[in-house]
C-alpha cells in the first residue's frame, strides 16, 4: 500500500522523525545571550547532566527552566544552558532551550500502550546487539528494531556477538536480502575480535545500543568507551545519588571526539504502537515487491493477500517465509481490533 502523507501527520502529531540533515522549522524563542549549548547525556529524576564544550570540556548539571513549559528533555537533546554553568560540585544550571532534533527514536512501553515516550534525540545509527548464542538470536525482536530505526530514520546497524561460540553465516543468510550492514564480534581466550570494525561504523556518529540483557553489550561499551563505567559514575557524584540504577538512556562520547554511543540499559525492544500499520510494510523492502498482486486496500494479513503464494514461491529467497510471519505478527499486534 502506499504510503500516504495525511496518515503520516496524524499518527505523528507531536514531532516527526527528520532524515539527517534536514531539521525541522520550529519558531524561535527569544535566545539568551549569555546561553551555552550542551549536550544532555543522562536524565535523573528531573536533574539533567549535559556535556559543555565551550570554556573547557565539563559536565554541568542542570534543572529546567520555567520558561520550557512541558517541553520533555531527553538524553541526547542539544540544550541551551544558562546560571552557573561552570560545572563545579554543588552548582546548578537551568535549562532554557532545547534545540529542534534531527531524529527522534520513540518507546511505547508495549503496542498497545498509548503513551509514547521519547527515548533519544538527534541519534543517526541503531545498533541492534543480537548473540550468535547464549542467548540464542531472537529474529521477530530484530526485525520490530528494524522497523523502529527506519521509522525513526535512523540507520540500523547489526551487532552479532559471541561468534566463538556459534557461526554467523546461517543468521547472516536470513538478513541478507534486507542488505542491513552488520559486524560480527567475538572473545576468546581473552582476545576480541571485531570491536575495531564497529568502532569504525561508529565513528563521527550518534549511536543508540540496544539488546537483550547478556548478549554482551556492556561488554561492548566497555571495549568503546574505556572510562565508561567512570564517565556514568562521575555524572552520579555530581547528583549524589549514587550508582546509576534507572533503566534510562546514557550518553557516552566516543574517544577523540568521534561520536556517541547511548547505552539503553533495561530496554529491550520497542512497542509500536505509534507506527502506523499500513507503514510497516514499507520497512520490509525484502517482502514491499510481493503486494503488487494484493487486492487494493490489502493489510497483508488476510486471506486475500498475494504474499502468501508470493513467498512460498521463493520469491523472497529462503528467509521469506520467517519474515513473512514477523511481518504479519507485527501487523497483528497494531491492529485496532486487538488494540484494546
Ligand atoms: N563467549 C563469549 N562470551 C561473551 C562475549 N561477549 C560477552 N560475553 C559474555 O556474555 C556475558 C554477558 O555479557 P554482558 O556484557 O554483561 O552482557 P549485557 O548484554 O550487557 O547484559 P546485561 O549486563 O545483563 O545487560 C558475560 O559473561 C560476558 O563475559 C563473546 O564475544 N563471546
Ligand atoms: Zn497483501
Amino acid at each position: 500500500m502506499a504510503r500516504s502523507t495525511r496518515d503520516y501527520d496524524e499518527s505523528d502529531v507531536r514531532i516527526r522523525p527528520n532524515r539527517r540533515g534536514s531539521r525541522p522549522r520550529t519558531k524561535e524563542r527569544p535566545a539568551h545571550a549569555d546561553a551555552v549549548t550542551g549536550r544532555v547525556l543522562v536524565v535523573d529524576r528531573g536533574r539533567y547532566t549535559a556535556l559543555v564544550s565551550r570554556g573547557g570540556e565539563r559536565r554541568v548539571l542542570a534543572m529546567r527552566a520555567r520558561e520550557l513549559g512541558r517541553k520533555g528533555i531527553v538524553v541526547g537533546d542539544e540544550v541551551h544552558l544558562v546560571g552557573d554553568v561552570s560545572g563545579d560540585d554543588g552548582s546548578l544550571a537551568r535549562i532554557v532551550r532545547v534545540s529542534p532534533r534531527m531524529t527522534v527514536l520513540r518507546r511505547t512501553a508495549d503496542d498497545t500502550d498509548p503513551v509514547e515516550r521519547i527515548l533519544v534525540a538527534n541519534a543517526d545509527q541503531l545498533v541492534v546487539v543480537t548473540a550468535l548464542a547464549n542467548p540464542e538470536p531472537r529474529p521477530r525482536m530484530i526485525d520490530r528494531c528494524l522497523v523502529a530505526a527506519y521509522d525513526a530514520g535512523m540507520e540500523p546497524l547489526l551487532v552479532l556477538t559471541k561468534s566463538d561460540l556459534a557461526d554467523a553465516a546461517p543468521f547472516l543468510e536470513q538478513y541478507a536480502p534486507l542488505d542491513v550492514r552488520y559486524v560480527v564480534t567475538s572473545r576468546a581466550d581473552g582476545a576480541r575480535t571485531g570491536v575495531e570494525e564497529l568502532r569504525a561504523l561508529l565513528a563521527g556518529r550518534v549511536s543508540v545500543l540496544i539488546g537483550h540483557s547478556g548478549v554482551g553489550k556492556s561488554t561492548l561499551v566497555n571495549a568503546l568507551v574505556p572510562d565508561a563505567l567512570r564517565a556514568v559514575g562521575v555524572v552520579n557524584d555530581v547528583t549524589g545519588r549514587g550508582r546509576h540504577t534507572s533503566s534510562s538512556a546514557v550518553a557516552l562520547p566516543l574517544p577523540d571526539d568521534d561520536g556517541w554511543v547511548i547505552d539503553t540499559p533495561g530496554v529491550r525492544s520497542f512497542g509500536l504502537a505509534h507506527v502506523d500499520p499500513a507503514r510497516i510494510i514499507s520497512h520490509f523492502p525484502d517482502l514491499e515487491p510481493g503486494t503488487t498482486q494484493c487486492p487494493r486496500g490489502c493489510t497483508h494479513d488476510e486471506e486475500e493477500c498475494a504474499l502468501g503464494a508470493w513467498v512460498d514461491s521463493g520469491a523472497a529467497g529462503p528467509a521469506g517465509v520467517s519474515r513473512l510471519e514477523s511481518l504479519r505478527r507485527l501487523l497483528r499486534s497494531r491492529s485496532p481490533a486487538q488494540g484494546e
